[in-house]
């Protein structure tokens, strides 16, 4: 026991997160060349670019739905890639979560709001079905959905509450490191900055650690810590988000930043 605590002290000082030379091919293109870095525990990673720099290939590589083709990839000092799918499935419920850009993508349309957030805690093990309820209903009041919404299908609500619902059905497991695509897309600018709001409010209090997808740079100037810039598959630059947005080095994240300031 003393052990497992004092490997737990030493994890707390480890990278939760690290990866090596991670890459990935789609026949003769590149996906994502060469990328490392380590994530800290409550840490926010942002990762940006245009379309098709390969953020998303880099992200689902991250989270464990396409194997890369090269590289490590290591959380909490275990080797990801060399476990087996029923360990990985394990991982996947207990300690990671991953929020989509479309809210259908991440949620059972078809099931309640408040089924869609119980079960999940019935994945890892809640069986008394009215502790299920309180927990669902306080995580709907969390995201600001009314608990008299509890018993409606997900269709019934408009997209920025169908992407709250989708983030209390990822986070009320208290996953240690999310993973997050574009969580703000597609949605109207005041409903994004109200959800961006009550993200880094829930980032923040739950101490979560994450790596989000974006490539919008306010997101990333409000919620990363860090940040990557990815061009044509490559990190081209990476440092502390207000430092690579305020004086950013490569020619790319210049005119990244500078066509932002011009709109
Ligand atoms: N399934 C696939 N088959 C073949 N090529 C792919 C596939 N998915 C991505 N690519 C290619 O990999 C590169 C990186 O794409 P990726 O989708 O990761 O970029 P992205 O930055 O996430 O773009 P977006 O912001 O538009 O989602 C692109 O050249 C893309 O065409």
């Amino acid at each position: 026991m003393v052990m497992m605590e004092r490997q737990l002290s030493a994890q707390a000082a480890a990278p939760l997160l690290s990866v090596q030379g991670l890459s990935r091919y789609y026949g003769a293109r590149i996906g994502c060349k060469d990328v490392s870095f380590d994530l800290y525990p409550g840490e926010v990673m942002g990762i940006v670019g245009e379309s098709g720099s390969g953020k998303s290939t880099l992200l689902s590589c991250l989270a464990g739905h396409q194997r890369p083709d090269a590289g490590g990839l290591s959380y909490n000092g275990v080797d990801v890639l060399a476990l087996s799918e029923a360990e990985r499935r394990r991982l996947l419920r207990s300690d990671w979560a991953y929020v989509h850009q479309n809210p259908r993508d991440g949620l059972r349309m078809g099931v309640s709001a408040g089924g869609n957030v119980g079960e999940r805690l019935m994945a890892v093990g809640a069986r008394h079905y009215g502790q299920i309820r309180d927990t669902a209903t306080d995580w709907l009041g969390r995201v600001e959905i009314a608990a008299e919404r509890i018993d409606d299908r997900p269709s019934a609500f408009s997209g920025g509450m169908q992407q709250r619902l989708q983030i209390a059905r990822n986070l009320v497991t208290a996953p240690k490191l999310v993973f997050m695509d574009e969580p703000t897309g597609g949605l109207d600018v005041s409903v994004q900055a109200r959800l961006l709001d009550l993200l880094r409010g829930l980032v923040r209090d739950l101490g979560l650690s994450v790596v989000i997808v974006t490539h919008d740079l306010a997101v990333v100037r409000l919620l990363a810590d860090r940040l990557m810039v990815m061009k044509s598959g490559h990190v081209v630059e990476a440092g502390l988000t207000d430092q690579v947005l305020d004086d950013p080095q490569h020619a790319y994240t210049q005119l990244l930043v500078s066509s932002v300031l011009q709109v």
